[in-house]
């Protein structure tokens, strides 16, 4: 059995993979995440999440499967993770009362395969007071997360709605990710 490596820092993702039961163990990247804001969304997420994989893929052993992964928000144009309290109040004020796409690339690589594919999940953000807004900045919990929100804490309280995959937003799209391990990899989570 060929030895799964997570290319990741994020604990959400690394803990989805670990829900998943699945044995693998986790290496971060450091690939330098610049983006052309002129590309489209699903193109910058593959390329970074290629990018990512490839980069843990050429310093591990031959017998390894590598998977990566890239979120990002888009409203009008590109929002990633804000560089301060400042950027996260910009974002926040951008997303309220406004429906925006979560894009998550994943790329998964081994010697033999290398695959690349991404996800999108509409998300309906409720109108927010410049109150809220603060009082949430002050939590610390954007300042990590793409788009300056995490839905899974207590930023879930400006959703009003999504469609699509939950995990996607959370940073992995496993139900997708399930599927191209099976079909290409032969690693059947169920
Ligand atoms: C929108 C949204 C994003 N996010 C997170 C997912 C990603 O971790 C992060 C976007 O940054 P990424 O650059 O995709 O990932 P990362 O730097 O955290 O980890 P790595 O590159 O090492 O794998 O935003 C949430 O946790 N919740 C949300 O609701």
């Amino acid at each position: 059995m060929k030895k799964i490596i997570l290319a990741s820092n994020s604990p959400r993702r690394k803990e989805i993979l670990k829900n998943m039961g699945l044995n693998f163990k986790t290496i971060s990247s450091d690939i330098e995440e610049k983006v052309d804001e002129n590309e489209s969304p699903e193109s910058i997420v593959m390329s970074l999440a290629f990018r990512k994989a490839n980069d843990i893929f050429v310093k591990s052993d031959k017998d390894s499967i590598i998977i990566a992964a890239d979120t990002i928000v888009f409203y009008n144009k590109v929002i990633g993770k804000p560089r301060s309290k400042k950027e996260a109040k910009e974002m926040l004020r951008l997303l309220s009362d406004n429906t925006h796409y979560v894009y998550t690339g994943v790329s998964i690589i081994d010697d033999k395969n290398k695959i690349i594919d991404f996800v999108k999940t509409k998300v309906v953000f409720k109108k927010l007071t410049d109150k809220q807004i603060d009082n949430y900045i002050e939590t610390g919990e954007p300042l990590d997360k793409a788009g300056a929100y995490a839905i899974q804490g207590v930023g879930s309280v400006f959703v009003d709605s999504i469609e699509g995959d939950y995990f996607n937003v959370v940073g992995l799209p496993i139900s997708r990710l399930s599927d191209i391990l099976s079909d290409v990899f032969n690693i059947h989570i169920l």
